[in-house]
This record gives C-alpha cells, sequence and structure tokens, in this order.
C-alpha cells in the first residue's frame, strides 16, 4: 500500500497541483467578460473601410491575446473566415484607436474636476485608446518617482483604456538630477513644463535654464519634453480695467490679453535651447515638443524655419488642438467662458493658416488638450473671460470634431490616423500603438463617418461636467461604434465593458 501511494498517488498528486497552477497562473486577473464586450481571444474584425499605413482596405484584422496577428484583404478572406469568429462591421470604418498625448485627467487630488474613471469612460466612448495624462491639475502635480507613484495607484481599476504619464519639470526638480532620473525611472514618458504661469500653484514655470536642465536628463533616457510655449511679455491690456467694467465679459479683451507675440517669444527662446538635441548636441536624443500651438503666423514660421534643418537640426515637433480648428474668436459669444484656453483661440483667418499647416505637415499631431474644471470655476454668471477658468472640454469628441471640421479641407482617413495615432504614438514611445500592423496592440476605433448626431442634452458624454464642453449645440457627423484596447471590446454602440482593464503605461 506505501508503495502504490508513493509510485501511483504522489505523481498524480503533483500532476494535479501542477496543473492546478498552470491553470491559475494563465487565467487573466478578471475574466475577458469582465473586460471586454466580446467574450473571445482569438476573433477577426471586418469591414469595407480599414485604415493601414499602406492605405484604406476591405479586409479582415486577426486579433489573438490583444494583438494584431494578421491584416488581410478582402478576396483572401471571405472563403477562409466561415465558421470563425467575426464581427463584421460593414461599412463602418476601422482605424487605429487614437492616442491622445496631452489630457488632465485631474487625480489624484481633483477628481471633482474629472477623474481617472469618467475621463476613460468619455476616450474609450470616443475612440480614444490610449491617454497620455498631464502632470498638473491633479493634487500632487507629478514631479517625483513617488507622486508618479500616487497617479499610477490612483488609476489601478478605474481606468477603461490605457494611460501614460508626463512627469513634470518644475523649478524644485530642474537641477535636481536624481529626482528628474528617479521620475523618469520609475516610469515617466516624458517631462511637461510651462514657460508662463500654469494656473496651478504647486506647478510654477520654468525658464530656459530649467529647460536646458531638463533636456540634459531627458537625453540619457531618449524622451521628450513637452512644453507650454507662451511668456508673459506684458498683462498691460488687463490694466486699468475696473471690477465693473463689463469688457471682462467681451473675448476680444481675452483676445488682447494674450497675443501672439507671447507664443512667438516662448518658440524662440525654446528653439534656441532645443540647439542642443542636435546630433552632437549637449542633449542628443531628447526631444522638444511644443504643445497646443494657436498663432499660425510668426510662432509657425520659427518652428518651420528649424524644421527646414532636417535630420541636421534640433530635435523638434508641434501640436494643435480641435478647438483652434473648430471655433475662431469672432464667433465667440460675450460671456461664453466655455471657450476660454490658453493660448487663445485667435480669429478666422488664423484657424484657416492652422488647418493649412496640418495638411502641410508643418503640424505634425493633434492632441485635445481636454482640461475640464467644476463648473462653478467656469463663472458662467459673471462671463468674466479674464478670472474663469482657462481649459476646453472635448475628449469624447475629438474625432468627429477633426472629421466634421476637416471636411472643408477634404482631410481623408489616413490623415486622421496620422495625426491622431501613428504620430502620437511615437512621440510618447509606443512602439505598438499607432497603426494596425502585425504584432501591433489590437487598439481600434470603429466609427461611422456618415452618421451625424446633435451634441444636445440627449447625447451620452461621460465627462464628468458635460455642459462645461463648448460643442455642447453643434451638430457633427462621425459616431464611434466601437472602441477595442489590446482586444477588449471596452465600449460597443453605447455601453462600457463593466469592468475597466486599460493598463497604466511606464516607460522602461
Ligand atoms: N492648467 C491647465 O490645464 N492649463 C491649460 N488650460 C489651457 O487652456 N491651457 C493650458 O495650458
Ligand atoms: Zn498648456
Ligand atoms: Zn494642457
Amino acid at each position: 500500500m506505501g508503495d502504490v501511494l508513493r509510485w501511483r498517488v504522489l505523481p498524480m498528486l503533483v500532476l494535479l497541483a501542477s496543473s492546478l497552477v498552470l491553470y491559475v497562473r494563465i487565467l487573466p486577473k478578471k475574466s475577458i467578460s469582465e473586460c471586454s464586450l466580446l467574450p473571445y481571444d482569438h476573433y477577426w474584425i471586418t469591414s469595407k473601410r480599414i485604415v493601414t499605413p499602406q492605405g484604406v482596405i476591405n479586409g479582415a484584422v486577426e486579433v489573438r491575446d490583444g494583438k494584431i496577428v494578421s491584416v488581410v484583404e478582402s478576396d483572401y478572406q471571405k472563403g477562409s473566415l466561415l465558421g470563425r469568429k467575426v464581427v463584421d462591421y460593414g461599412n463602418a470604418v476601422i482605424m487605429p484607436g487614437l492616442i491622445d498625448v496631452h489630457a488632465h485627467l485631474d487625480e489624484p487630488g481633483r477628481v471633482e474636476w474629472e477623474g481617472f474613471s469618467s475621463g476613460t469612460k468619455a476616450a474609450a466612448a470616443g475612440g480614444v485608446t490610449t491617454l497620455v495624462d498631464m502632470p498638473l491639475n491633479s493634487f500632487p502635480s507629478t514631479v517625483s518617482e513617488e507622486t508618479l507613484r500616487m497617479k499610477v495607484e490612483a488609476a489601478q481599476k478605474k481606468i477603461y483604456v490605457d494611460v501614460g504619464f508626463w512627469g513634470g519639470l518644475v523649478p524644485h526638480n530642474a537641477f535636481n538630477t536624481s529626482m528628474l532620473e528617479g521620475l523618469l525611472h520609475a516610469g515617466a514618458l516624458g517631462l511637461k513644463s510651462f514657460m508662463c504661469p500654469s494656473g496651478i500653484n504647486d506647478f510654477p514655470m520654468t525658464n530656459s535654464t530649467h529647460i536646458k536642465e531638463g533636456l540634459y536628463v531627458l537625453a540619457k533616457f531618449k524622451r521628450p519634453l513637452l512644453v507650454h510655449a507662451e511668456v508673459v511679455l506684458d498683462s498691460k491690456n488687463n490694466e486699468g480695467l475696473l471690477d465693473d467694467d463689463p469688457s471682462y465679459r467681451s473675448y476680444a479683451t481675452y483676445l488682447k490679453s494674450r497675443p501672439p507675440s507671447w507664443e512667438e517669444a516662448a518658440i524662440k527662446d525654446l528653439l534656441a535651447v532645443a540647439q542642443d538635441t542636435k546630433t552632437g548636441g549637449q542633449a542628443e536624443g531628447a526631444h522638444v515638443h511644443i504643445v497646443h500651438l494657436s498663432d499660425a503666423k510668426a510662432s509657425l514660421d520659427l518652428i518651420e524655419d528649424e524644421k527646414r534643418n532636417g535630420p541636421n537640426g534640433a530635435s523638434i515637433s508641434v501640436e494643435t488642438c480641435p478647438h483652434y480648428l473648430a471655433f475662431a474668436a469672432e464667433e465667440i459669444a460675450d460671456g461664453d467662458t466655455r471657450f476660454k484656453c490658453a493660448p487663445p483661440i485667435r480669429d478666422v483667418t488664423n484657424r484657416q493658416n492652422l488647418w493649412e499647416a496640418l495638411i502641410d505637415g508643418h503640424i505634425d499631431m493633434l492632441s485635445s488638450d481636454h482640461s475640464p474644471s467644476i463648473p462653478e470655476l467656469k463663472l458662467f454668471d459673471e462671463g468674466d473671460f479674464l478670472r474663469a477658468w482657462g481649459g476646453i472640454s472635448s475628449l469624447q469628441y475629438v474625432l468627429p470634431i477633426t472629421w466634421t471640421y476637416g471636411q472643408k479641407y477634404g482631410v481623408s482617413f489616413s490623415q486622421i490616423a496620422t495625426w491622431w495615432s501613428e504620430r502620437p504614438a511615437k512621440l510618447a514611445g509606443q512602439k505598438y500603438k499607432g497603426a494596425i500592423i502585425l504584432g501591433n496592440d489590437a487598439d481600434f476605433a470603429v466609427w461611422e463617418p456618415e452618421v451625424e448626431f446633435e451634441l444636445d442634452e440627449n447625447y451620452k458624454t461621460y465627462h464628468k461636467h458635460p455642459n462645461i464642453s463648448p460643442y455642447i449645440g453643434r451638430r457633427l457627423s462621425g459616431k464611434v461604434l466601437a472602441t477595442f484596447v489590446r482586444g477588449n471590446l471596452v465600449f460597443s454602440e453605447g455601453s462600457h465593458a463593466p469592468a475597466a482593464c486599460g493598463s497604466p503605461i511606464l516607460a522602461k
């Protein structure tokens, strides 16, 4: 009997135990049905319009375990897909998921402004599969290893899409190499700084010297510095405004208070320090990215001049945002502070020039700069443009906005994929995102460009404060049908997956 136990039962037990361990280890943390509205880990999605780097194809994308394992054109797939798990999206467009490199989710610390849960639900409903969160407007600001860990901790189990994090470059850490290195070692995808007051007390502005120091550290990690490029030249325009002077309700007053020369001066200084990023320079490997360009004249000329140097010039890129492409100063009503942002929305001609620069490739990419606050800070009763919170709420709408307002310029699906996926992925160092190609993460936005909708109170918006967005009341075309993040169907026909299974993205 003893022998039987030793030679028969024991090995069986060992086998049983090891298969149990294997079983436990291969089970995902949450079951696939909680993370995804599609209960398969191996399936095909098909459509007549799939946006790939080689062009728009009629075909199928095969997904297995969250990755794209094949992309095929239609003739081949028709017969071969019979009997397999196929979701056919017909004539809807399948694009790489949007990557928004500039969003303020405000958590921890100001979750009443937005938060990881509402913000990433809005992202998923808008076809945005990856967000990179800004280091300010949350509390504390993300300026150290410890505060980055607090961000990641706060994001756990709340994010419906993947979320990366920019760290902050502030005077307090700019000369503290080990603090900056700690932040970057902990996984910040790069750094962000302001050349003017940020509106947030614990996120002070940097000057060129701080930026230079930051670039030396970033060079070692080959990561970018994102810069809010405006400098305060003079604020005379605001002076002399008495408390009872109603001109603070006029958008023109606000516009005059932040002229294009603020952007121009900042970009001039910034490009001077960015020279260190040249091949052979002291900050070779670092990169300077100018966020939310509004001035399409002198500031853009400076950027174009620098870019003309090609690979011999500084390593730079620039983004603009949908609000600069959709709106114009002339159209903003008195007191409507939903439109307040910095730099400001400029005139109709400027908007036209921004579109042309984007189409000509002088502007590299788009981002939302989704920067909401609580409605009270928008001062709707007073309509005070000078004191209201500056920040546009738009995250869930960026795809239809780009499409709707881009119609006039004949914008194509491939251009949208370049501006919203391919180039942002590169900036954020995401090698396996940003395009529908073999081996990439299965991140998709599926949408119907021809479907129009009214952004009214019946339209389900997931932003924490839907009413502060200046897009409310607009008619848009391009409805998001479904969003996939690493193979999980996280949003489909108006519903989210039950569990938030997005991943925090940390640089290695
Ligand atoms: N702090 C903050 O989010 N500021 C942003 N808002 C805005 O309109 N421009 C910004 O830089
Ligand atoms: Zn900014
Ligand atoms: Zn911002």
